[in-house]
């Protein structure tokens, strides 16, 4: 199992907005703002049905690995937290020891 997480991710591309536009794909799709970032991640999506219904799992994991690195800038530029989204998960799972914890960050 990876050691890598999306809170990981989250840092890196926090940490990659900062940079010029010209070296780095984050900060140039922060710079182009929400009508293009959330369209590539609509295109990741579509992209991750069709490897979906085409049974093609290769495809399916580079697909959703798009899908949640662009989610993650439409989360950025949005100015929500992944902290925010875990806790609504965990708020749906009805176990509100979840929440608080998703909720610090732990
Ligand atoms: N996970 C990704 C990631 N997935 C895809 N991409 C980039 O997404 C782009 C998508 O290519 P497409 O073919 O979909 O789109 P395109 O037609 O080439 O370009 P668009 O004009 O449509 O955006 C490519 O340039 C990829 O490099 C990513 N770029 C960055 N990351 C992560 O973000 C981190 C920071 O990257 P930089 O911001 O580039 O430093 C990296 O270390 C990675 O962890």
């Amino acid at each position: 199992m990876s050691d890598f997480s999306l809170s990981d991710l989250e840092a890196i591309l926090a940490e990659r907005a900062k940079a010029p536009s010209s070296q780095s794909y984050t900060a140039s799709l922060v710079e182009a703002g929400m009508p293009k970032a959330a369209r590539k991640l609509g295109e990741e999506a579509v992209e991750s049905i069709v490897a979906a219904l085409e049974g093609d799992k290769d495809e399916l994991t580079k697909e959703a690995a798009d899908v949640l690195y662009h989610l993650l800038v439409v989360l950025r530029i949005a100015e929500i937290p992944l902290d925010n989204v875990l806790a609504e998960l965990a708020q749906r799972t009805g176990q509100s020891g979840l929440a608080e914890k998703a909720s610090r960050g732990a």
